[in-house]
Parts: C-alpha cells; structure tokens; sequence
C-alpha cells in the first residue's frame, strides 16, 4: 500500500519530456503552491539551464472554465517578451498535466521582501515602482488589462529587477473602449469597479498599482481590516489614509492612483512622468542586503 505521498510522486514525474522541443528536464525544488499550479524548480539536461516549472494536474481542470482560463493565461503569457515580464519558455502536456517553463527569478517575489524588510526607503520605492511601471506600459501598449498585480506577482532576479508574472486573471481589450464586466478570480488589489459590478478596462491595474506603492512605503496594505468584507467595504468607500511622514510627491502620487473613480486615474506614461521621481535619489541598482535590511543613502549610487 503506498502512501498518498508516494501516488502524488509518480503524479509529477522526476523527469519531465517535452516532445514537441525534445528537450527534458529534471525536477529539482519544489517552490510551493500557485493556484491550481504545483510549482518546481526544473534543469533543462541538454543545456543545465533552470526554469520555474508550472506543474497543473488535469484531474483539477475538469469544468471547461477552468480549461479555458489556463489556455488564456498561456495565449497572453506566451506573447509577452520584455525585460520587466517573466519570460516565457514553453509549455506543454502529457496526459495527466499541463507543464509551463517560465524564467526562474531566483529572489522569488516582493511579497518576501515586504514580510522582511515591511516599509521600504523612498529611494527603493523609485527604483522598484519604475521598473513595475514600465513592464505595466509594457502590458497596456499591447492592450492587455493584468488585474492581479500584487507584491506576490512581482518577481525578482538576481539584480532585483522586476519581473511582472502570473497572467492567471489577465485579459485582453479587444476593441477601443472595451469595458470587461466579468473576472473570476479573486485579485488581491481589487478595484472598487470590480466589486460594485460596473465596466472595468486598464484603471483597475493603475488602482492595484497605488496599492503596491502604498504598502512598499507605509509597510502595510492602504484597506487592511480584519474581514474581506469590511475591507471590500473600506475599498468602495475607498476609506484610507496617507501617514503624513511620506514626503508630498509620494503623497500625491499615491492619491492619484487611488481614487475612486477609474476616469480619474492617471495612466501609466502619465505616471512615469510624476515629480516622484525626480524629487529624489533614483538608485541605478540596488545591492541584494535590501533584502534584509535599508541601504545607507550613501551606499546608493543615483542614476
Ligand atoms: C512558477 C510559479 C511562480 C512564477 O510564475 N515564477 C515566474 C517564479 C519564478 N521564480 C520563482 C522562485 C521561487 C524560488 C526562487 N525563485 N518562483 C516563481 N513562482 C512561484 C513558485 C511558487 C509560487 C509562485
């Protein structure tokens, strides 16, 4: 009798063969759960490169909409190449999963940086939200809405450069003016448009963007309560508060991003133009101790 560890092994393989590239991969770490995803890490054995491997049981997609969302996730996934998008290597199947080879970020996400450093210094702020705004004009330029960016979908390599990922609730605006009235899925940054059901369309990234950078600078999310529904609440009222230590361009950026009304919002060229970033030191790099612990001013050399 083996045990239900054991049935899960042989359920993802050791060694994993894509037969369209002929290549096979051995399976190393496992790195945790995302979503309906097992996720490892994978070594190419013809070239000993490393990849983050998506690994999703067929057994779990057995309603066609769930079928259908990963398909969606792969078509705009697999059409995106940018320096601030996580690349994607390939994807295939066999007959019990879905295998998807996507670009390992070996400092794992933002999430891990927030739980250990909490508030980060402004000069960090400029340096990541740049980057995060640049791969989001990225997405926008080529009509895709991502609608689930958070500090656990933004990935970091070895540089700490970011790596937009997870196309898991991503959609496409297919003509101009397109309002999405559907998205299900959870997004953690949700939108007020999305919870009171009106049209939705590329604001509701700019809203979770707000939400990124507040909780990079304050150290904790802007509607944290201690229930969905009391935060869904502040969200739609957007309740809030800016601590007065934040420095007037960051104040003003923030408040930008979070209003109420999608029109309102500035879009992101808009942003990358805000005086927040030029009313500071924007480090050119970052030394990998920011992710324990703040650079001294002086450690940081401006672009
Ligand atoms: C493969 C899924 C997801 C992901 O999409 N990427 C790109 C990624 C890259 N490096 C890593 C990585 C983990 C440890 C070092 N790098 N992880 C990634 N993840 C994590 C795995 C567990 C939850 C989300």
């Amino acid at each position: 009798m083996t045990s239900i560890k054991e049935d899960e092994k042989k359920e993802i393989p050791e060694i994993i063969h894509d037969p369209q590239t002929n290549s096979t991969y051995q399976r190393l770490r496992f790195f945790g759960k995302g979503g309906f995803a097992k996720c490892y890490e994978i070594q190419d054995i013809a070239t000993n490169q490393i990849y983050a491997g998506k690994i999703v049981s067929k057994k779990l997609m057995v309603k066609s909409s769930q079928k259908e969302k990963m398909s969606q996730e792969i078509s705009i996934h697999r059409s995106l190449q940018h320096k601030h998008v996580v690349g994607f290597h390939s994807f295939f199947e066999d007959s019990l999963n879905i295998y998807i080879v996507l670009e390992l970020c070996k400092r794992r996400s933002m999430m891990e940086l927030h739980k250990r450093r909490k508030a980060i210094t402004e000069p960090e702020t400029r340096f990541y939200m740049h980057q995060i705004l640049l791969g989001v004009q990225y997405l926008h330029s080529r009509r895709i809405i991502h609608r689930d960016l958070k500090l656990g979908n933004l990935f970091l390599d070895d540089d700490l450069h970011v790596k937009i990922g997870d196309f898991g609730l991503a959609a496409k605006i297919e003509y101009e003016g397109e309002r999405k009235r559907t998205l299900c899925g959870t997004p953690n940054y949700i939108a007020p448009e999305i919870l009171t059901r009106d049209g939705h369309s590329f604001e509701v990234d700019i809203w979770s963007l707000g939400c990124i950078m507040y909780t990079l600078m304050v150290g904790r999310p802007p509607f944290e309560t201690s229930t969905l529904r009391d935060t869904y609440k502040r969200i739609k009222q957007c309740e809030y508060r800016i601590p007065s230590s934040l420095r007037k361009p960051a104040i003003s950026m923030i408040g930008l991003q979070l209003q109420a009304k999608p029109s309102q919002r500035p879009s992101v060229d808009k942003l990358l133009q805000h005086e927040f970033f030029s009313s500071g030191i924007m480090p050119a790099a970052l030394p990998l101790s920011c992710l324990t612990t703040a650079p001294r001013t002086d450690q940081l050399e401006g672009v």
